[in-house]
Formats: structure tokens, sequence, C-alpha cells
């Protein structure tokens, strides 16, 4: 075979030592593809300006001439070295710190190349780098790639070695993206992008390089997810359901309700893919309150009644405890048994547990994400259910492959997505919308109002609490501080406690054991307490239909998508529900997020307004960890590029001869080396 610069090991580059080579593995460099990928972030502009363009307070490159004697002071150790200069026609001061040596250079007359940070009112420059021409030093003129370095790399030595490893291996650089993207968009080839982020000629050139590699890494990463969901599609190695009609509307009439059309067609689209021979890798959206629980319970009804066991992913104890409950009620008719494996499940439970699992006599668990990894073995498992925090990765599919499983999956987001993004983001998947409510739902009614009011919402709370209903307030966020949560939550508790000395008031938050925890969510199911003191642990799928009162403390402090989450608490019964938010917001984002909130109820229109204040980096940032780290690309600024990207690929893989033709080989092999193929041939 021959060798591809992505085998070569760095320490063939010269000037690459022993110790050195050490340091670059712990960056993550261990070939030279790894090197010449490892662009810089930003560059140190040594192009001269002239004095008449620059701001105070501006770093500048100078060509200037030495014209006075250089003259040194020393202070309790340290240094401080002026010497006039000119660059025609202005004079000004250039100064050194503690680099004394520098005196003997500055002889009148020679020409200087001086970088640092301009002072206008003291005409003077702060030098923290220079060059003599008469030297033919290089730095002058051109922009200066920065990289991220550390312990014995240093900037000039990264530099060093890249333009080493370019000399060397540059015309190694294979073009990767086929001829016609090349055409479309008229990129410069691959070698001379890389080549070109490096060492800028211009900044022109350099965007061009990097226009050309932001592209192909969002270029890749589409083809990746979509052809993974083409090749799932066709591969037909998933389990084949078999349950039949009858056995599943049984089950779904024996529940309290009747499905909303929105759940029955994606009841519809779930059984499909069940009992199709490829593995099912589904989204469900929804907005908060729409009924998705009841989907998930279906898929796991129909696998049992295929003969397969279920899995069923939730992030918090809480609601893994709250799900154990809802469908062991709705399953015990038909014979259907349900375990529980979370952190607290230890010991004998724990093994007990886990052995019913393996020999079958457990058909669906609920926990959380341990519940897929290391000693967890199921006699055969069809379905895993999950949510979008633990949205399934290739490396969950590959630690269930490793151990005999290729379960069908359907991934569960309260957070809607709009749909062009959903498709971007989650191009691997199938995506099912749950896009009404069940029916009989009052609205929620949100007010905004400022903390002076709080006698106010304190009557709204007893009101609500006499006529037998359930409120949750929600303590502020402090994001540097748990502890200071903590401590606000168990303040305001004493506070609403002295205050309602008639009603239970309970606490709940992050530093509570998950037993704790558990008893004061089953006090406040029950309607034992009325009030529930929490900070946001209450947020995700936490369902007690009889509360109807939310009040979130200095709402301000929480993102849009999170206070639809916190608000979905409430609204999920037959009664009109209320949701307050208490803030004096400082900023105009702040103050927008409230109006917002006040102004829809529609998580679809909530998620489309964050995504407008937020932009798509950081709307992802929080909730998604699937998202690849891009080297170059950001999701905010070349949202664009990624469209485009998602749409080229769609129409290269509707193409047959993607599958065979030549032109395409860089990319069925970079597909076959993704860990995401484990190796399957693309020809
Ligand atoms: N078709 C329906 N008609 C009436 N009530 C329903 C219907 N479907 C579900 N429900 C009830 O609506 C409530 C909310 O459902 P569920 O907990 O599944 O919501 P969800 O989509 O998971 O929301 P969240 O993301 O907020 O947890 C539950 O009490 C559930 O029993």
């Amino acid at each position: 075979m021959t060798s591809t610069i992505d085998t070569i090991e760095v320490k063939t580059i010269t000037g690459v030592s022993a110790q050195k080579l050490g340091e670059l593995h712990a960056f993550g460099v261990f070939t030279v593809k790894d090197l010449l990928e490892y662009y810089p972030f930003r560059y140190e502009d040594y192009r001269p300006r002239s004095l008449s363009e620059i701001k105070h307070g501006d770093k500048v490159t100078l060509e200037a001439k030495v014209i006075g004697i250089p003259v040194l002071q020393r202070f309790g150790g340290k240094s401080r070295l002026s010497c006039k200069m000119i660059a025609e026609p202005w004079m000004f001061t250039a100064t050194w710190f503690n680099r004394h040596y520098v005196r003997e250079q500055l002889t009148v007359g020679r020409e200087i190349v001086l970088i640092g940070k301009w002072d206008q009112k003291r005409t003077q420059i702060t030098v923290t780098d220079y060059e003599f021409p008469d030297r033919g030093e290089g730095k002058t003129g051109t922009l200066q790639p920065v990289y991220s370095v550390g312990g014995k790399i240093t900037q000039s030595w990264i530099r060093k070695i890249i333009n080493q490893g370019l000399q060397q291996f540059g015309d190694m650089i294979p073009e990767i993206l086929p001829h016609s993207i090349m055409r479309k968009y008229d990129f410069m080839p691959r070698k001379r992008a890389i080549a070109t982020i490096h060492q800028p000629v211009d900044t022109r050139e350099g965007q061009q390089g990097r226009r050309r590699m932001v592209y192909e890494e969002l270029f890749l990463f589409q083809l990746k997810v979509q052809s993974f969901r083409v090749l799932n599609r066709g591969r037909m190695d998933g389990v084949v359901h078999t349950v039949d009609n009858t056995t599943v509307r049984q089950f779904v009439r024996s529940l309290p309700f009747e499905l909303t059309d929105a759940q029955k067609h994606v009841e519809l689209e779930i059984l499909h893919d069940m009992r199709s021979p490829y593995c099912m890798n589904r989204l469900l959206q929804g907005d908060v309150g729409s009924g998705k629980t009841v989907l998930a319970a279906i898929a796991l009804f129909a696998t049992v009644k295929s003969g397969n066991q279920g899995a069923f992913m939730v992030p918090t104890e809480i609601l893994a405890e709250q799900h154990l409950r809802s469908l062991a009620k709705m399953f015990e008719p038909f014979g259907v048994t349900v375990g529980l494996l979370t952190g607290s499940v230890n010991g004998r439970k724990r093994k007990d547990l886990l052995a019913a699992l393996q020999m079958g006599m457990i058909d669906v668990v609920i926990g959380t994400h341990a519940l897929i990894q290391e000693d967890v073995f199921f006699r055969g498992l069809g379905v895993v259910v999950t949510d979008e925090q633990h949205r399934f990765g290739v490396n969950q599919r590959s630690v269930l492959r490793r151990k005999g499983y290729n379960p069908d999956v359907l991934t569960m987001t309260a957070t809607p997505i709009p749909r062009t993004l959903a498709i971007t983001v989650f191009g691997d998947m199938d995506v099912s919308t749950l896009s009404e409510r069940p029916k009989g739902r009052i609205p929620i009614t949100t007010y905004w109002v400022k903390h002076d009011l709080m006698e106010r919402v304190l009557k709204l709370i007893s009101r609500e609490i006499d006529q037998g209903r359930q409120a949750y307030l929600i303590c502020p966020l402090i994001e540097e501080s748990e502890k200071l949560d903590v401590q606000n939550a168990i303040d305001l508790h004493i506070q609403m406690g002295q205050a309602f000395p008639n009603y239970k008031v309970g606490l709940l938050h992050g530093r509570m054991t998950p037993s704790e925890k558990d008893v004061v969510m089953r006090a406040f199911y029950s309607n034992e307490l009325q009030l529930l003191i929490s900070t946001t642990v209450v947020e995700v799928g936490v369902d007690v239909p009889n509360a109807t009162l939310m009040i979130i403390m200095d709402a301000d402090r929480f993102g849009l998508s999170q206070l639809h989450q916190l608000r979905g608490r409430v609204g999920r019964g037959q009664n009109a529900s209320y949701c307050v938010l208490v803030a004096d917001p400082k900023s105009e984002i702040g103050r927008e997020r409230m109006t917002a909130m006040t102004e829809t109820d529609d998580g679809f229109e909530i998620s489309r307004r964050d995504l407008a204040l937020r932009g798509p980096g950081d709307f992802f940032g929080t909730k998604q960890s699937g998202l690849p780290e891009f080297r170059l690309a950001d999701m905010t600024a070349d949202f664009e590029v990624l469209e485009q990207a998602r749409d080229d690929v769609a129409e290269l893989l509707r193409d047959v001869a993607f599958w065979t033709s030549p032109d395409f080989a860089p990319l069925r092999n970079y597909l076959q080396n993704e860990q995401i193929f484990q190796g399957d041939l693309m020809d």
C-alpha cells in the first residue's frame, strides 16, 4: 500500500524531536495530515500601515528609520528603552520594556520595522516585536498564522514545522471534492487551499482558501449523515417486527384517551419503520405536552409483542421513575413487564435485574443512559427509545452491535427544530413531527411581571391551590454556582413556608440524592404537596396534570427554549393554566425574550424566535451534544454554506455514478474509513 499523509507519522517531518513529538500527540497531532489540518484560529497582521490611517490603541506594523540616540532607563530590575524614529513625514518615539539589549542595534539612519501598540496621545509605539530589513528577516508584509499552542510548543516553532510539513508533503495532499463541485464554486485545489490557510499571500487568497475548506468540512459532514441514512435504509439488517394491527389497536384502545390525528400519523410512521427490515432511525419532535410518551409506549409495546425487549433511556432519575409508574400501568393488563435501571439501583437488586433482563424475564427496561452500556445484556433488544440529549450516536450503536443487537431507534425531542434546520443537522434521521396538542387543552396564559408585584403573584398561588390545584415555583438560575442555586432554593422554601402556613410546600434541587428527590416528586404527584419550590431539575418531561401554575423567578436568566420547557410543566390537563415570569430584565434581549413568551405558547414559534435571537450555533450549543466539532466551519456564520452542501450532497447521492465512478472514489474511501460505517464496503 502506498503511504498517504494520513498514515505518515508526524515525526518524519524534519525538526520534530522525540520530545516535541510527545507534545504534538497531546494536541491530537499524530500524522502529517493531522498537522496540516491544525489550522490557525487567527492571523497576526504584519503588513505595514501609514501613521495617517491608524487610531489610538491600534496594534500596528510601521516601517521607520532610527533618528535619535536610544535612551535607557533602569528602575528596580526593570528597564525602559526609548528612541526617536521617523516614518516619513511623522516623528515619534519607540519604547521597549525590559529589552535593553536592543540599544546596541539602534544606530542612527538604520531602517527598522516596528510592531506594537500605538499611543496617539504620546505619539509613541510600545514595541512587542521588530525586524531589521537589512538582516533579511521575513515577517514584514505577511499575515502570520496564530495557532493554539502550549507547553514546549511555541508559536514560532509550530509555524516553522507546519511550513516544513508543507514543503515535504504539501504535494501529497489529495483532492477529495468531485470535479463537478470544484467547477460549480470555482474552488482552488485542496493543496493550495490548505497551504494558503497556513500562509496566506493576501487576505483575499486566504479567504478563498478558507471558503473552500469550510465548504469541504460541511460537505463531508452532510455526506456522512445522508449516506448513512441511504445505506441504513438499504441495508436490511434491522429487526423485522411482526406485531399485528389488532394487537396494537387493543393496546391503543385501552388508553384513557383517544390519540390525536398527529399521534395516529406518527404511530403509522413508527410501525412502518419497525416492521421493515431496515433499522429505524427516527427523530420524533413535538411541542411540550404534545403526547410523545404514548408513542414511545406504543413502540415498546410493539417490540415486546413481536417477541423482543425494549429499552427507554431518559435524562433524569425523576423521569425514569415517572415513566416506570405510567408505563407499568398501561402495560400491566397486557402482561408486559417493566424494570427500572438507574444509578440508584445497585447491589443485589441490580444483579437480579440484569439477570432477569438477560433471561428475558423483563420486557421493557427504563433508565438513565447507563442502560445500554457495559454489563447490561438483553435476550433480544428490538427497540431503544431515547431523548435528544442522549442522541443515539455512532458509539452507542457500535456498543450494541458488538453485543449482537441492531435495534430500531426512536429519538424524541421536546425542542422543536425548524424543519430546514432539522434535516440539515439531523440528516441521518427520518423526522416525525407532532404538530398538535391533545384536544381540550386550554392555552396557557403567560404574564410577565416585575419583582414589585410579587404580592399579587402570591395571591395567584393561593387562588389556584384553594381550588385544589398545584403550583411550581422555579428559583433563579445562577450559572456560576450550583451552591448558590441550592441556597436560593432553600431560602425561598423557608419564605414560602412562612407565607403559606396552611399549604404543604416541597423543595427539590440538584444536591438532593435521587431517593430524596423521588420522595418529594411522589408527594407532589399525589397532591400531598401543593407548592413545589424547585431549581430547573423539573425542566424536562415532568408530568403532573393537576399543576396549573408555573412561576419562574428571574426569568430573564433563562433561554427561550428553556422557559418554554419549564412552562410546559403546566397546561397538561383539562384546567386553565398560568405561567408567571418574574423579571426585571436589564438587556434588550432579555426584554425580547419575556415579550416573546407572553405572545406565544407555540413551541415551534418559540424555537423560531430563539433561533433568530441566538443563531444556530448557540441554539444547538447548549442542547445538542451530537453535533460534530468543526475545525474551521462555524454553524452560525456558515449556515448558508451548510444548507448548500446539504443540497449538493442530496443531489450527488441520487446519482448512481456516486457508488461506481472513479471520480467519487476519494469520497467513498472517506466514508469507508469513517467509524459510522465500521468498514462496510461502499462499492
Ligand atoms: N391524545 C391525548 N389526549 C389526551 N391526553 C393525552 C393524549 N396524549 C397524551 N396525553 C396526556 O398528555 C400529557 C402529556 O403527554 P406527554 O407526557 O407524553 O407529553 P410529552 O410530549 O412527553 O411532553 P414533554 O416533552 O413536555 O414531557 C400526559 O398526561 C398524557 O397522558
